[in-house]
């Protein structure tokens, strides 16, 4: 994917599985909304083959809209419409394309409860705040009950109540619908949380793959331990923790606050980002460090 002489993407090849949730994650820049977009339909690829339930994205017909829902980075409606209104009238869209065990839409009042909107189901949409707006957004993104659902960090301005409530939801449509879904987010917790499988996107490539607990391993097979001796704080980075504690406790009695800690997905990701953006830079040298 190009935008003018700007190669954007040019080494995203996936395949994502019915029932999936697929997080992709990136520096700002790397292409992630971009590869949505082209998945989305909304944006024409400039080379390479995309099918989204079987179908070309930029060419596929209204049936096939019909399953697919969008939640963009941002959207704006007409401000004097209310929450139940838009989504009523965006419903009814989608009564045509209701199939055995599918109903379509989802009823506004059960939405509305879903995203926590209930209180301000008749308000203008113009005195939203940008969290409840965002409430919406994710609400237009599933009124018609999508196989297929791509979310562009669905929960960024959300308070830690309707970030639980978003994801409460995604394990909802996944569970209980089959929902497949992609996503983005710069949350890495949340893709922790939600993601059967990561994605990490640098430089318009896919650099990783994986499961969070195979990513983990890919990088760092190295854990840290962390102690403290007559008030000193140690650290050390080994790939045989247990076989460190076993040596470290039969050595010294007095050991305390004895901490493992595996690689997160923090590291994880940093360290992916670095190997991209930095090939062949030596990675920090390992041995027992005091911590001031
Ligand atoms: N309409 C456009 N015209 C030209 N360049 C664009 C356009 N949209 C995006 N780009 C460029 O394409 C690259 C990828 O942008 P994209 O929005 O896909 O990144 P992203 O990974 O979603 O970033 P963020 O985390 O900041 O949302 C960036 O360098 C951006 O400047």
């Amino acid at each position: 994917m190009a935008y003018g002489t700007h190669e954007v993407l040019g080494g995203v090849d996936l395949d994502v599985a019915a029932g999936e949730v697929v997080c992709l994650l990136g520096p700002n820049g790397a292409g992630k909304t971009t590869t949505l977009e082209v998945l989305e339909g909304f944006r024409v690829p400039s080379a390479g083959e995309v099918a989204v339930l079987g179908q070309d994205p930029a060419r596929a017909d209204d049936a096939w809209r019909a399953r697919v829902g969008v939640v963009l980075q941002s959207w704006r409606d007409h401000s004097r419409w209310t929450p139940r209104r838009l989504l009523e009238g965006l419903g009814g869209y989608y009564a045509p394309y209701a199939v055995p065990g599918r109903p379509r839409p989802l009823p506004a009042d059960e939405l509305l409860g879903l995203v926590g909107l209930r209180a301000q189901a008749d308000q203008r949409l113009g005195t939203l705040s940008g969290g409840q707006r965002r409430r919406l957004d994710v609400a237009v993104g599933i009124v018609g009950r999508p196989d297929v659902l791509f979310l562009d960090e669905p929960t960024a301005g959300l308070d830690p109540r309707g970030r639980h409530d978003v994801h409460e939801l995604v394990h909802r449509l996944c569970d209980l619908e089959g929902t497949t879904v992609l996503l983005t987010t710069h949350d890495l917790a949340e893709a922790e949380r939600l993601s059967d499988r990561i994605l990490v996107l640098a430089g318009g490539r896919i650099v990783a793959d994986g499961s969070p607990d195979a990513l983990a391993r890919e990088v760092a097979a190295t854990s840290e331990v962390r102690w403290s001796r007559g008030g000193e704080r140690f650290v050390h980075a080994t790939d045989d923790a247990t076989g460190f504690v076993r040596g470290l406790l039969a050595q010294h009695g007095d050991v305390e606050d004895l901490e493992v800690r595996r690689a997160s997905l923090e590291d994880t990701y940093l360290e992916m980002v670095r190997r991209h953006e930095q090939p062949g830079a030596v990675p920090p040298a390992r041995g027992v460090e005091v911590v001031r």
